[in-house]
């Protein structure tokens, strides 16, 4: 059996794996949280949280105090297009300030009690660090206006890094997920395979990343749309949309939603191309979705219309644009709220109000 082979068997082995939805538990936590001491309904989208958490873990207030965000990073060929604002030498600096715990997700993860881990999956230089997860499988992606990023078999090895590292983090207690990112380039890509796979324009889905002028986003709809022309992936089949025209933390990213499902995780998504990452592991395995908690609405121009065909509502809009996970980090502090409220507020029946 060739490598891509074995590849495919274990992606299909772990999709298979996705443990199904609780509904019963959800439904007995709106029971729960319809007899605490407010109007019905009124603790709104918290509400909502409270049900799906309680139908992904199978407890009514599971507990999720150990939580991490998996930062995904790597490099893009098609930087060598001037599709950002800073160069591709970037991506193993941030590498490196994340493992110092100096970048804002470090930040917003320690005051949310999160571990930040970080995994080089495919950066364009030799890295390394007692801290960081080496799972690199190429220097970098090739130019996509130019042929394919990658290969079938290195997109399904960056997936399954991501299933893998998920995994292994769940096995030493973790429980609550957060995907974060880190790739100068990786808008173009997410662009790309959002026009593909959520059928959004060119025009509709790209933005101007890490702030690029409006000469630079027209040239960079053009990169996008040769990308599409020259590589014609299959929108049919999402493993070769993301070796075509994605991205090695991207893939990586869809491995981690799956992973997450498979544990009975929830892992909620941060912004433009943590979004596409979704978008992937849905099209590879519907049964991703309810294990999926979209944190915060960035600014990148193509967010709105892709949470839209994802059917993810985000929880905040604060004109964030960093990735790294800093949004989805943020929204560890809502989920934590939900689970408080059903854990701690009194029922109408503590305090004598029998029939509410
Ligand atoms: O998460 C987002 O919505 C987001 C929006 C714009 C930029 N970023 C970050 O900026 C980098 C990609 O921007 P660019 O312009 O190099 O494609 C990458 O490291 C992302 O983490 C992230
Ligand atoms: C400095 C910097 C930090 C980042 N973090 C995520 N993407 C980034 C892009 C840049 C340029």
């Amino acid at each position: 059996m060739t490598t891509e082979n074995r590849y495919e068997e274990q992606l299909q082995a772990a999709i298979d794996g996705i443990r199904p939805f609780n509904e019963a538990y959800a439904r007995r936590a709106r029971q729960h949280s319809d007899g605490l001491t407010k109007p019905p309904g009124s603790l709104g989208r918290l509400e909502d949280l409270a049900a799906q958490l309680a139908g992904i873990t199978g407890e009514l207030w599971p507990e999720l105090s150990r939580k991490a965000v998996i930062v995904m990073a790597a490099d893009h060929g098609v930087c060598e297009e001037g599709v950002s604002a800073f160069p591709s030498s970037v991506t193993p600096l941030m590498v490196h300030n994340f493992l110092a715990g100096g970048a804002a997700v470090n930040v917003l993860a320690r005051q949310a009690g999160a571990e930040v881990v970080c995994v080089d999956v495919g950066v364009a230089a030799e890295l390394e660090h007692p801290m960081l997860l080496s799972r690199k499988v190429m220097m970098g992606t090739h130019n996509m206006a130019k042929g394919a990023a990658m290969n079938r078999e290195q997109a399904l090895q960056a997936i399954l890094t991501g299933i893998e590292v998920v995994s292994s983090q769940a096995e030493q207690g973790v429980r609550l997920f957060a995907t974060g990112e880190m790739g100068i380039g990786n808008t173009t890509a997410s662009a790309a395979i959002a026009s593909v796979l959520a059928e959004l324009s060119p025009e509709q889905a790209v933005g101007r990343g890490t702030g690029i002028s409006d000469e630079a986003l027209a040239h960079k709809v053009k990169v996008v749309q040769r990308a599409i022309a020259v590589n014609d992936p299959d929108r049919n089949d999402p493993v070769d949309v993301v070796a075509k025209v994605g991205g090695l933390e991207i893939a990586g990213l869809a491995g981690v939603y799956i992973g997450a499902a498979m544990r009975g995780c929830p892992v909620v998504v941060d912004g433009f191309i943590s979004s596409a990452a979704a978008l992937v592991a849905l099209k590879l395995a519907e049964g991703v979705r309810p294990y999926l908690i979209a944190s915060h609405l960035s600014h990148e121009q193509g967010h709105r219309l892709l949470l839209e065909k994802l059917g993810l509502q985000p929880m905040v809009q604060l004109g964030m644009r960093l990735g790294e996970g800093t949004g989805a980090v943020l929204a560890f502090h809502y989920v934590e709220a939900a689970l408080r409220l059903m854990q701690e507020m009194a029922t109408f029946q503590d305090i004598g109000l029998e029939n509410s």
